[in-house]
């Protein structure tokens, strides 16, 4: 395991169960998209709440990562307001929304291709 970054759960390229999302940056926002499987459902047809908050958390601390710092997860809310389907792309988006010493506030979305928001988050993130 030559670079340990690379087995990331989210990002790293070298993880065979991981979910090898791939980012961009427009108009100061995070994006990523993902089309969530059977695998990473909860109920049939739903996709686990763990995996959104999941994909919310790194859409909010990879920014800061991109950015050039270490960036640790240190408070996560998400709202989940409505069922994330899966088997349809979905658009992850993340944003800094204020900054206080070494503490980012952050905030996070998840979208259907139409639009529809089917998660919300804020987190706390650390510069370390
Ligand atoms: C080139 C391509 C390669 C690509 C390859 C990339 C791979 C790379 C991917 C990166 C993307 C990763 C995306 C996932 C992100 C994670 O999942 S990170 C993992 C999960 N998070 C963690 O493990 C963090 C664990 N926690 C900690 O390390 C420490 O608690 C922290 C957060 C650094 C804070 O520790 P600290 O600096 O010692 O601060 P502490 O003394 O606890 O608190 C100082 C003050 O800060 C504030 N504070 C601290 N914590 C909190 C909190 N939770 N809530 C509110 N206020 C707080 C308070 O004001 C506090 O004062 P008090 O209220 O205690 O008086």
């Amino acid at each position: 395991m030559s670079d340990q970054n690379s087995w990331c759960f989210v990002c790293g390229e070298e993880n065979p169960i991981g979910l090898h999302l791939t980012f961009s940056e427009e108009n100061e926002t995070y994006i990523s998209t993902f089309t969530p499987g059977p695998e990473h459902q909860s109920y049939n047809g739903v996709l686990h709440g763990g995996i959104i908050s999941t994909l919310l958390d790194e859409i909010m601390a990879r920014y800061l990562y991109a950015k050039g710092q270490t960036a640790v997860t240190a408070k996560l809310e998400v709202r989940f307001r409505a069922p994330t389907p899966i088997g349809q792309p979905l658009t992850i988006r993340g944003r800094i929304v204020g900054q206080k010493g070494s503490m980012y506030e952050m905030a996070g979305s998840i979208a259907l291709a139409d639009g529809t928001i089917t998660a919300e988050s804020k987190a706390l993130i650390a510069i370390v």
